[in-house]
């Protein structure tokens, strides 16, 4: 049964996969949901159809699994850093067998295309491998203390830790969570998002085969009910969310009650900076891998662009003429660059935002519109054209942008910027393919306005004079600054934002600090002093 969903895979083509297979998983099993009344239909974002059921875990299937987790912990926590490493290159080798399968059913599941889908997976495995190259090292220090007295300290597992997962990365987010932390010795229960749950349980497969024992990595599936379960329940020692601000304070708030570590990966609203003296088509590709991977739907995106004034009309020209040439379609074919959004409501969402954009006074340099593509099978599909927000006096009226360039952008009483920062396609996550263009003088200038807002998570700065690169990047207030590239996020890097964009980090050695605590062993050479 492990293996049916993934075994379909091969033949399998839009609009042709129904899953009906039980999606939780502890205990070493899938288990079936308790009772089926509040299901809810999960869609294939690419035609609209019913995917499969998500039937949402209640008190006692939470309690069983973190119970199930538990007792795993037991076990596995015990072993030598080493023994766990076997295990877990194990679960890397057998996702990198399974990775073209893994990969289609993902993408039938989310919509990203196939090519995305199936870098998604090697990061995944890569992270598993990553941390298991880790898990051998982990240790403490000695501490010789006066009289021939010391001390140590042990790096030791927090227990059973919970992961709640966005569904803009399914796999890779349930990876990223369940890698660090089963290098620690830690057990993990996850829970993925109710619009994305179909590939969490073959993680959890693919972990049991690879020899973890059962329990380690549960999954159970619901929504905010769920969630507010995990995070409530006393044998649970650590939250490691991935979703909305919003979101991200109610899981603070909840987990601060019994007082669990969090890590919180939230949203942000990052700027990208192009400054005149750039390689423009470096900056031109940079800006569009900062803009419409999965469909616009990540949360590092750089979605504020300011671009240096004279540069303007080349860089609009260019991004937009690229823009309009991104193949939509079909997510499982090679060609396709861009998928459907994750729902209907998310698409009506986004385009919520651009009308509101040109309410506030925001022109559409191109896209924005629901498209429908001609495959009929793909009428029902959450499709939109990629969209760019710019300036209104570019690329209008005929002639080329840059023959309007001393019209428009080099005499200040002509310039009219219709996209300010003070616009709600600027200042909120629009979580969509949505690019905003933003006008920009001065380095100081821009650096003030980057800064900006309440988020955090990430920045990027493209130019070709080295000291004003690193000037910029110590002065951007987020977790990441990418120079001459965007959205470069190898496993070896720790990722996580500064300000509302959310606190700790996921990736890198860092992470094995969030996932693992510190015991002080002293010791007694000699008799005790005894003041009484
Ligand atoms: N920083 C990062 O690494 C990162 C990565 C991916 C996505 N995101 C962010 O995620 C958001 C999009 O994802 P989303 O729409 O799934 O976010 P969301 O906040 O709506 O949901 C995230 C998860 O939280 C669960 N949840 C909802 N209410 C809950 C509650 N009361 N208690 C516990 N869990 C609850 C959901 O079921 C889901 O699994 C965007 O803001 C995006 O920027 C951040
Ligand atoms: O949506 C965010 C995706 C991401 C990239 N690296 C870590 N998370």
């Amino acid at each position: 049964m492990a293996q049916s969903t993934l075994d379909s895979m091969p033949g399998a083509s839009t609009g042709t996969v129904v899953i009906t297979e039980p999606l939780n998983f502890w205990g070493g099993k899938r288990v079936k949901p308790r009772e089926e009344k509040n299901a809810e239909p999960v869609f294939e974002p690419a035609t609209g159809r019913v995917l499969c059921q998500m039937v949402p875990c209640g008190a006692e299937e939470v309690d069983e699994a973190i119970q199930s987790a538990y007792a795993a912990y037991q076990k596995w926590s015990k072993m030598a850093g080493m023994e766990r490493a076997r295990v877990m290159l194990e679960a890397a080798r057998i996702i990198r067998e399974r990775r073209e399968k893994i990969a289609k059913l993902e993408a039938i599941n989310n919509g990203k295309t196939i090519t995305e889908a199936l870098v998604n997976i090697d990061i995944s495995w890569k992270s598993i491998e990553y941390y298991a190259g880790l898990a051998g090292t982990l240790a403490g220090q000695h501490i010789q203390l006066p009289g021939g007295a010391f001390a140590y300290s042990r790096r030791e597992p927090l227990g059973v830790c919970v992961g709640i997962g966005a569904w803009n990365f399914p796999f890779v987010i349930a990876t990223m969570k369940s890698a660090p932390a089963l290098a620690c010795g830690n057990a993990i229960v996850y829970k993925p998002s109710p619009m994305a749950p179909v590939t969490a349980v073959i993680l959890a497969e693919i972990y049991k085969e690879a020899g973890v024992p059962d329990g380690l990595f549960c999954v159970v599936q619901g929504g905010a009910e769920t969630g507010s379960l995990l995070c409530h329940h006393p044998k649970v020692a650590k939250v490691s969310f991935t979703g909305s601000v919003p979101t991200g304070k109610k899981v603070m708030e909840m987990s601060a009650k019994s007082v669990k570590q969090v890590t919180l990966e939230l949203g942000g609203k990052s700027p990208l900076i192009i400054f005149k003296d750039c390689e423009l088509e470096n900056a031109v590709k940079g800006a569009l891998m900062a803009n419409f991977l999965t469909q616009g739907q990540v949360c590092c995106n750089g979605t504020r662009v300011f671009v240096q004034r004279e540069i303007m009309p080349q860089f609009l020209e260019e991004v937009v003429k690229r823009t309009k040439a991104i193949p939509v379609g079909d997510p499982l074919l090679g060609s396709t660059r861009m998928g459907p959004l994750i729902s209907k409501p998310q698409l009506e969402k986004v385009l919520g935002f651009v009308s509101q954009a040109k309410k506030e006074g925001a022109r559409v340099l191109c896209g924005g519109d629901p498209f429908v593509p001609s495959d009929p099978k793909l009428k029902g599909g959450y499709f939109m054209s990629p969209c760019v927000l710019g300036t209104s006096n570019t690329l209008v009226n005929g002639g080329t942008a840059h023959a309007q360039s001393a019209l428009f952008f080099n005499t200040q009483s002509l310039s009219t910027d219709n996209c300010r920062d003070d616009m709600t396609c600027v200042k909120e996550e629009i979580f969509g393919p949505v690019m905003s263009v933003l006008p920009f003088d001065t380095e100081e200038e821009v650096i003030q306005r980057a800064n900006n807002t309440t988020f955090g998570l990430a920045s990027g700065v493209f130019t070709r004079d080295i000291s004003r690169a690193h000037r910029v990047a110590a002065s951007m207030e987020a977790g990441t600054c990418f120079i001459n590239n965007y959205n470069i996020n190898p496993i070896e890097l720790p990722f996580g934002g500064y300000k509302m964009s959310g606190f700790g980090r996921e990736n890198g050695q860092v992470t094995i600090e969030y996932y693992s605590q510190l015991k002080t062993v002293v010791v007694e050479m000699g008799d005790v002093e005894s003041l009484f």
